[in-house]
């Protein structure tokens, strides 16, 4: 029976051809996106879902979707899809994470001038017959600084053409590497160096619990009186509300915004405020960009469900049919390596090494490699995959090298990942045991044996009697259970780490008093995507 396809958003007609071609049958229902119940009550018909933002791949939805699998995205952002519950269920979701950068970055550029000049509001003005030359007086952007934060793929292009445009760029983005800033010609900066300098500000961050919020009221305190934002990224970015107070005190000039809170935006304090353009999410709205997202989604999903070949996958590593069962478990084993070392990791990355011992260096390297890289930097940019994940390395400026070495201890293989910052080294090491499941094998040279569990604790401690029955407690007391802890030091006395599997988070609020104690010197909640 031939796979079916549904496209539920508005994708160019090109896609619907692509499948046909490839055999597959396709319905296209771009109402269904917006029609959640009658979504619900389809979706177990189809083995692919072709997407845009509109559609919302909620949990409800894939329990609801029991032959589909495959979600693909024309476009950048997965906000609009539950991962874990995709990857619980086996359903792959792919992305085309390049194909409408530059529009987006023509976009924000559009907002900028738009801002500078009120040119919608002079065009309204003029529409109505009024002719009010004096009352729009604008700003030129030449010689402006521009603050860039979020210097990824769009970013850097609306720093290229900023600069273009003879503006000076500053960047914030702790991923940038000093070589790829001076390639750009962006002076890489902090974040409050950026709010004091900026003229303009623009946002290409993907919305992450490090960036939500990013500019709210005390952000606004510390920029220039007269700056104006645009934000073509996500909503929920800035604050809206505190945006609304920075327009009416005059110390936010304009605002350019294209995504919202929330979304579709029928409703908005913002709305109607002079010199702020809003524009519904039109970032990646043009003919261009649509047809390169849908004929890149539509040959990914085909080749999927016609071939098995998986491309620009978000929870689903690129291998081969042939190599799949025993290359899969080393895939999730090299991902947690590397999300351990990127969630303890705040601070550019300048160096990565990725060691293969015995058995695993006749694996697939270049999968491992890219499951490290993807796992490293999921826990700033959540959209990486194993496509991404290697260039990205590579943009940002990390330098990658590669070791093996014949079987060295008592596994048959290993995989170890040394990662330098400006700050200091981190290593950690894991294996596969013969459950198919990842083990954590040494974290900073010390040798342990944790299984690894959704949610974590990690916490670096002195020595002394006492640590079990502490960390013990606490969780007790916030009824958190205990599935599995782990203890290790280099010596008696020496460097001391646990690793706590919990049952659920560790609650945030509880860390002050874990770090109040004296024994414990460091203490870090970390989260693992165990499924698929
Ligand atoms: N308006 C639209 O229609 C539209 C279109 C395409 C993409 N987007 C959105 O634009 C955003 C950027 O997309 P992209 O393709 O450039 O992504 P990208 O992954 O290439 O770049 C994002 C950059 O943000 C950086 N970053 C992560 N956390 C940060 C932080 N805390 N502070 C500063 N920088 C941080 C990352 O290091 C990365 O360089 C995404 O949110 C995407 O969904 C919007
Ligand atoms: O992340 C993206 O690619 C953009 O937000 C575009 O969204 P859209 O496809 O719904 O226009």
């Amino acid at each position: 029976m031939a796979p079916r396809v549904l496209v539920s958003d508005k994708l160019s007609p090109t896609a619907v051809e692509i499948f046909k071609d490839r055999g597959i049958e396709v319905d296209y229902l771009p109402e269904l996106g917006k029609d959640k119940e009658k979504l619900l009550s389809v979706i177990d018909q189809y083995d692919g879902l072709a997407i845009r933002s509109a559609t919302k791949v909620t949990e409800k939805l894939i329990n609801n979707a029991t032959n589909l699998k495959v979600v693909g995205r024309a476009g950048i952002g997965v906000d609009n899809v539950d991962i874990p519950a995709a990857s619980r269920r086996g359903i792959i979701v792919m992305n085309t994470p390049f194909g409408n950068s530059i529009t987006t970055a023509e976009h924000a550029i559009a907002m900028l001038f738009a801002v500078a000049r009120q040119i919608p509001e002079a065009n309204a003005s003029t529409h109505d017959g009024k002719w009010e030359k004096n009352r729009f007086m604008g700003v030129e952007i030449t010689g402006k600084t521009l603050g860039v934060i979020g210097c990824g793929n769009i970013g850097s292009v609306v720093a290229m053409r900023a600069i273009g445009l003879k503006m000076h760029v500053v960047a914030f983005d702790p991923f940038l590497s000093a070589e790829r800033a001076s390639e750009l010609g962006v002076e890489k900066v902090e974040l409050d160096e950026l709010f004091k300098r900026a003229d303009f500000i623009t946002l290409h961050t993907p919305l992450t619990d490090k960036t939500r919020g990013v500019i709210d009221k005390d952000a606004i305190a510390k920029m220039k009186k007269g700056v104006r934002i645009i934000n073509c990224a996500r909503g929920g970015l800035v604050v809206e509300a505190d945006l609304v107070e920075g327009l009416k005190s005059g110390k936010v000039a304009g605002a350019g915004i294209d995504v919202f809170e929330t979304e579709p935006a029928t409703e908005n304090p913002l709305f109607n405020m002079p010199n702020v353009v809003c524009t519904p999410h039109l970032g990646a709205s043009t003919s261009e960009a649509q047809e390169n997202v849908a004929i890149q989604v539509a040959e990914q999903m085909a080749d999927y469900l016609t071939k098995g070949a998986v491309t620009n996958a978000i929870n689903m590593p690129s291998i081969s049919a042939e190599e799949a069962p025993r290359l899969k478990p080393f895939i999730k084993l090299a991902e947690v390596l590397g999300a351990f070392v990127g969630q303890v990791t705040d601070e550019a990355i300048e160096e990565v090494e990725i060691l293969f011992d015995g058995s695993t260096t006749e694996m697939n390297r270049r999968a491992l490699i890219s499951a490290a890289l993807a796992g490293l930097i999921r826990p700033q940019v959540a959209d990486v995959n194993m496509v991404s994940a290697p260039i990205m390395a590579k943009e940002r400026g990390i330098i990658l090298s590669e070791v093996k070495r014949d079987k060295s201890g008592v596994f048959d293989g290993y995989i170890k990942l040394t990662v330098k910052t400006s700050e200091k080294t981190r290593t950690i090491a894991g294996t596969v045991f013969s459950d198919g499941k990842p083990r954590f094998i040494q974290i900073k040279g010390i040798n342990l044996d944790a299984e690894v569990g959704q949610h974590m604790l990690y916490t670096t401690n002195y020595d002394v009697p006492g640590i079990i029955g502490l960390l013990g407690s606490i969780c007790a007391k916030h009824q958190v259970n205990i599935a599995n802890f782990q203890l290790g030091r280099n010596r008696p006395g020496g460097d001391a780490i646990a690793l706590l599997y919990l049952d659920a988070p560790f609650p945030p609020e509880v860390l002050r008093e874990l770090r109040a104690t004296d024994v414990i010197l460091s203490a870090k909640p970390l989260s693992f995507d165990v499924a698929a």
